[in-house]
């Protein structure tokens, strides 16, 4: 069996190498491709590129090859982007070409492709952004604040009440804001049928990460096993693509199906979803891309915005004495007769500069989101082929010194002038990506950290995990190593509330929403 994978991994590798040679003995170019680690025959750099946090190996790669730097994995041109100038260049100066996303074969076939974020650059995309925009554009994101701070409140009395299960809770909380936006689900009272969605998503969005993934499905990188018949022994390849397609259908139909139904019997409250049913949508593309885009908008909201939270619990716990100077400045701005609100952020430059670190220390997209070039391009006076996926090293951008303080550190004073003499380079330029396809949903996840943040801290202490004699128990929480995002996965960490004052507050503040 070995050696069948074997003769298939290499026989299409042959022609792949057949290919290239022609292509460039027709292309007669003057310009060279940028320099990279010599490839090896057939394989190029596959073993060069780790299989864990590529990004500081790429790092590494800057001293030795520069800002540019250009592999070739199997079937794939890579060109890594190790400086800020030449994102900027390309991702926003020549968006035309630096738009599209990389394609891949089983999650073409699975219905991926129809969400944004893997979306093809074109009409249907731009119809897609232009919906998403109206729903979390930097003035509509406004009137979700109350839904924010409540959020906080009911995620703040779960904490206090069941202290040990802040995982489910930090889960509950940013779900219920994203499904609350999206589809309506209710808040204060999520239903079995809401729950039973959420877990859905779940599993969906481990369907939809493993199938971007390049190397994840052997079918994308030896695109002619697709037609294996599927008596062959071991050939799952259909069933797989079949099961997972049926599986995004229906989490992307059924919850749509409910709001109609809901709508019907005057239960359903606005959202982005009832709002364009209600104006009874007359364009029919708009119709048929509106489940697709609400998905798109969960699915790219939730986990990254709970992610951040981990990163930010994480760091809590290893700087004790950046929680207390943040915890000081919330007092003292606010006090501690109620909860922070977004009435206080501008009063708040410790915290908003916490905020910016918790970007920076350990980015949710170490390699940005990869783009394909849609037309062979010439930069710096290196050609660079059509069809080349280019990714930015967000992650090497993180690590900058110009501050003076050491990047590993947590250490907000980094992003503030009465501080340092060079301020750090702000997160906000490159933790949402570049260009066409930067996060639209930057405001509204900003708005969340924000409050979810700055509730946490004004109320609760969170530290590394004790034993039962109170000693701290060794403690480094693992981080997803690899793929589209990067941060750590669920983890034990102490949480107790900083006083009964606290408490009262807390609870005062759920009960008047309940
Ligand atoms: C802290 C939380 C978040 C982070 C760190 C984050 C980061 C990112 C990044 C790095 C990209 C890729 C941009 C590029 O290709 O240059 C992206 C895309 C996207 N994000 Fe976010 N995001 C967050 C929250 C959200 C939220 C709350 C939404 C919901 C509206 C959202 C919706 C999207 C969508 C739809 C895309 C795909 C855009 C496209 O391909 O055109 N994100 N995000």
């Amino acid at each position: 069996m070995a050696l069948i994978a074997l003769g298939w991994l290499v026989y299409p590798s042959f022609i792949v190498v057949l290919g290239v040679i022609g292509h460039h003995l027709r292309q007669n170019r003057s310009q060279s491709l940028p320099p990279g680690p010599p490839p090896k025959p057939l394989i190029g750099n596959y073993l060069d590129v780790p299989k864990a946090e590529p990004w500081k190996t790429f790092s590494q790669w800057k001293k030795l090859y520069g800002d540019l730097v250009y592999v070739k994995v199997l079937g794939d041109k890579l060109l890594i982007l190790n400086d800020m100038e030449s994102m900027r260049e390309l991702f926003e100066k020549r968006s035309q070409k630096y738009s599209d996303r990389p394609s891949f074969l089983m999650a073409k076939y699975m219905g991926i492709e129809n969400n944004l974020s893997f979306a093809p650059y074109g009409p249907d995309w731009r119809q897609g952004r232009k919906l998403i925009h109206g729903t979390v554009n930097q003035e509509a994101v406004q009137k979700y604040h109350s839904l924010q701070e409540d959020v906080a409140a009911r995620f703040l009395r779960d904490l206090v009440e069941y202290p040990s299960e802040v995982m489910k809770h930090l889960h509950m909380a940013t779900a219920h804001i994203i499904a609350s936006i999206t589809y309506g689900f209710s808040i204060d009272t999520p239903s079995n049928v809401d729950l039973q969605y959420l877990d859905e998503f779940a599993e969906t969005e481990r369907i939809v990460l493993k199938s971007v993934v390049p190397g994840a499905y052997l079918v994308d990188m030896i695109p002619q096993l697709w037609y294996l018949p599927s008596w062959v022994p071991f050939n799952s390849i259909r069933r797989t693509a079949e099961r997972g397609r049926q599986r995004v259908s229906d989490i992307v139909h059924r919850p749509i199906e409910q709001v109609e139904q809901d709508m019907k019997r005057g239960v359903s409250p606005a959202s982005f979803v009832s709002d364009h049913l209600r104006e009874g949508e007359s364009d029919e593309a708009i119709r048929q891309q509106l489940p697709w885009v609400a998905w798109s908008i969960y699915e790219a909201g939730n986990d990254t915005t709970s992610g951040t939270m981990l990163v930010f619990m994480h760091a809590m716990a290893c700087f004790p004495e950046v929680q207390a100077r943040m915890r000081e400045e919330i007092h003292r701005v606010v006090g501690t007769d109620r909860l922070p609100s977004f009435v206080d952020r501008e009063r708040l430059p410790y915290i908003n500069a916490a905020i910016k670190e918790v970007y920076r220390w350990n980015p949710n997209s170490p390699l940005g989101a990869p783009r394909k070039l849609q037309d062979a391009d010439v930069y710096r006076g290196y050609y660079i082929p059509k069809g080349t996926i280019v990714m930015p090293n967000v992650w090497l951008l993180s690590r900058d010194q110009d501050s003076g303080i050491d990047p590993e550190l947590f250490s907000p004073e980094r992003f503030l002038d009465t501080h340092v003499t060079k301020t750090a380079i702000d997160p906000y330029s490159y933790a949402f990506g570049f260009g066409r396809r930067m996060c639209p949903g930057r405001f509204l996840a900003d708005n969340s950290v924000f409050m979810l943040v700055t509730s946490m801290v004004a109320t609760m202490r969170i530290s590394k995990p004790k034993d039962s004699h109170g000693v701290e128990k060794p403690w480094n929480p693992p981080y997803i190593p690899a793929g589209l995002v990067s941060f750590p996965y669920p983890f034990e960490v102490d949480i107790e509330p900083i006083s009964d004052k606290a408490v009262a507050v807390v609870k005062g503040r759920a009960m008047s929403i309940d």
